[in-house]
């Protein structure tokens, strides 16, 4: 299917007709629609430093940091065991080599001032220029293996991640601000870290050998010296580590405003909000507030490197300081003669080589920390707990097939605790077999009790029961799996027209004659038809096609768009409950009253649930429940409606009248 792949890998999606800002994942842009942006705009800086503190007091903490060095090199293994073991094997010849070679120098030169044969000169030079080749030759050998390392870990990492991730059964996790800091900077970079930790490992491994062989060089010649160099690291160590503390507590405090300002930059550069912005000229506004968030975070930044700079400065001199002096003293040695000029070579080898690969090792340790710290995000995105849990652990079983209906029993809901009531105690039954209305004013949560359906969240009060059992006792998959939906919101995948209805069920994305037919009962056939590859058009100006055609993609209109998500909701036809949540808010007088026509041939005999604004769309419905101030304040068919002369008969008679009157307003 052209450009299918490609496409479905970006996984890149825009809002419906409705003016809904492209899915970037990175700048936390949402699907359009009601509640995205406000979410999103939501988010306050506090929740930054909140996730921040938590998870720089974490890792820090000692059992916790070798759980999560435990499970980072864990996840590096079982993603490439036999590369880890090989990078291993470097770590361990690399290490050795600047000792041998230093060594083997002092060999050299001690039996250039003795009286050695040419063979015996010759033995030392061909061994050092071979430890010097092998030493020479590792680097490169090792980032090769930790460059693959890195790639095959970032895979598993990223396997793992976004497994986690799409098991998030409801909604909320994503709209809260403090979860989506944790999950932008686990995505971001959460994948790469476990193989930045096992490479840090090896690379302090590798120095460690070295240390250990000069020390013991040094040892032999100079103890004092061993010691001198040993205590001088202790500061660096220590001030390293406050460094690399600090480091990661603002990479999470300025989360929140990187998660802006990339917000910003994509509002300037997306497609999906071009329009907008320049009608009403928010190019700059916008660009103005991106660079405020990016001066705040280089501020930040600033502050944390000229910090780092008076630290490095410290212990450089300090470090220059033990080496001058043991070359001050050696010096002194080899005049008095009590050192040789082998001895010399080894012990300036040792005290700078000791002390560069202190510097490289505090420098490797600091990396680790923090890559540690992003760790931990990863690991609390992967390892957090299922977020639709059943009721004190009872079991769950599989959605049964609807039989006689689905109940909401005072439900009271809201998105937050501390966010206003939508639903403040509905009752309401959807009767199986039966098409039921919701109508009310804008933000009554119509698409509340929607949500509620679908599960995306649970009652924040009473239940909402599937044949008598709570839902939060059945199966959440299982349970979708009886449902299909278009959403007001509804998706436009960068996708084929093949692709964008077949996504309605995933098991016959390739039933070809199921999409057409499925296209023909949603009326969006013929337009398909026409398309320059029918079906395989790509729908979209955002990809280009992956074969070599050359061939663009296309673009649909609103209400086109509208149909195919209908089309995709079709797919589900055969499913026990049809929501329809305003299917044809964006079609025209001719094609809403076709898809109309339609929508009641399918609803025929089927469970579904249908909003709509236009209450001529509704009025056949069998049961039609008013939804106001978070309660169902009228219910009965439409002549029971009209008769009771309530907020239905006044809604209904006023678009009846061609909108003569101005209906009340509210939400
Ligand atoms: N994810 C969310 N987080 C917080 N508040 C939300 C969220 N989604 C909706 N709301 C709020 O809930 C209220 C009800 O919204 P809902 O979408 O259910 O209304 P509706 O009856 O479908 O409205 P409309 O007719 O405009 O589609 C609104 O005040 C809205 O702001």
């Amino acid at each position: 299917m052209k450009g299918s792949g490609k496409a479905s890998l970006k996984a890149s999606a825009k809002a419906g007709q409705k003016a809904g800002a492209k899915a970037s994942q990175k700048a936390g842009l949402k699907a359009g629609g009601k509640a995205g942006a406000k979410t999103r705009l939501k988010a306050g800086g506090k929740a930054g430093q909140k996730a921040g503190g938590k998870a720089g007091g974490k890792a820090g903490g000692k059992s916790g940091g070798t759980a999560l060095l435990r499970a980072a090199f864990t996840l590096a293994w079982q993603a490439s065991r036999g590369l880890l073991a090989a990078r291993a094997g470097i770590a361990l010849i690399a290490g050795l080599a600047p000792v041998v070679v230093a060594w083997l120098t002092k060999l050299l030169l001690d039996q250039l001032a003795g009286d050695r044969t040419d063979a015996e000169l010759l033995t030392v030079v061909v061994a050092l220029a071979t430890a010097g080749l092998v030493g020479a030759l590792m680097p490169a050998a090792g980032q090769f293996l930790d460059a693959e390392m890195s790639r095959r870990t970032q895979l598993a990492g990223r396997e793992q991640l976004f497994q986690a991730i799409g098991g998030f059964a409801g909604l909320g996790r994503f709209e809260d601000p403090d979860f989506q800091d944790r999950l932008q900077l686990a995505v971001a970079d959460g994948p790469a870290t476990p193989a930045q930790v096992t490479a840090n490992g090896l690379a302090i491994a590798q120095s460690t050998v070295t240390i250990t062989g000069f020390v013991v060089a040094l040892a032999g010649t100079a103890p004092w010296m061993a010691l001198v160099v040993a205590v001088a690291a202790v500061p660096a160590v220590r001030a390293e580590l406050i460094l690399s503390r600090a480091r990661a507590a603002m990479m999470l405090r300025l989360g929140h405003a990187t998660r802006r300002e990339l917000f910003y930059a994509d509002l300037v550069s997306s497609v999906t909000a071009a329009k907008e912005v320049r009608l009403y000229g928010l190019g700059n506004l916008f660009a103005g507030r991106m660079a405020t968030e990016l001066r705040k975070i280089n501020r930040g930044m600033r502050d944390l490197d000229l910090r780092e700079l008076r630290m490095q400065s410290l212990l450089t001199g300090l470090a220059a300081a033990v080496a001058g002096g043991g070359l001050v003293w050696a010096a002194l040695s080899a005049r008095s003669g009590s050192l040789s000029a082998g001895d010399i070579v080894v012990l300036a080898a040792a005290t700078g080589g000791v002390q560069n690969l202190l510097g490289s090792i505090i420098g490797d340790f600091a990396r680790t920390h923090q890559a540690l710290l992003i760790f931990t995000h990863f690991r609390e995105v992967v390892a957090a707990p299922a977020d639709l849990a059943a009721p004190e652990g009872l079991p769950v079983a599989a959605a049964p097939p609807l039989r006689d209906g689905i109940e909401f029993k005072n439900v009271w809901f809201r998105y937050g605790p501390e966010l206003p009531w939508i639903l403040r105690g509905v009752d309401l039954t959807i009767r199986a077999g039966e098409a039921t209305a919701l109508v009310g004013l804008n933000g009554a949560g119509k698409s509340t009790i929607v949500k509620l359906l679908c599960r995306f969240y649970d009652p924040t009060r009473g239940t909402v029961l599937w044949d008598g059992v709570d839902v939060r006792r059945l199966d959440v998959v299982s349970l979708r799996e009886r449902v299909g939906a278009v959403f007001q919101d509804f998706m436009s995948y960068d996708l084929s027209a093949a692709e964008n209805i077949g996504l309605g069920d995933v098991a016959r994305l390739d039933d070809r004659p199921a999409i057409e037919a499925t296209a023909g009962r949603a009326g969006v056939d013929l337009t398909v038809e026409k398309l320059p590859y029918g079906y395989d058009t790509l729908l979209t100006r955002y990809f280009s096609p992956d074969d070599a055609s050359g061939a663009g993609g296309v673009q649909l209109s609103g209400g086109q768009w509208q149909r195919l998500a209908l089309a995709r909701a079709f797919m589900r036809a055969d499913r026990d409950l049809l929501i329809l949540d305003e299917p044809s808010a964006g079609l025209d007088a001719d094609a809403e009253h076709e898809v109309h026509t339609r929508l009641r041939e399918l609803r025929d005999g089927a469970t579904s649930v249908l909003i709509s604004h236009r209450l001529s769309s509704v009025r056949d419905a069998d049961v039609i429940a008013v939804l106001s101030g978070g309660v169902v304040t009228e219910l009965g068919d439409h002549a029971t409606l009209l008769a009771a002369g309530g907020t239905y008969a006044t809604l209904f008679t006023v678009q009846a009248s061609g909108y003569t009157l101005h209906p009340p307003t509210g939400g």
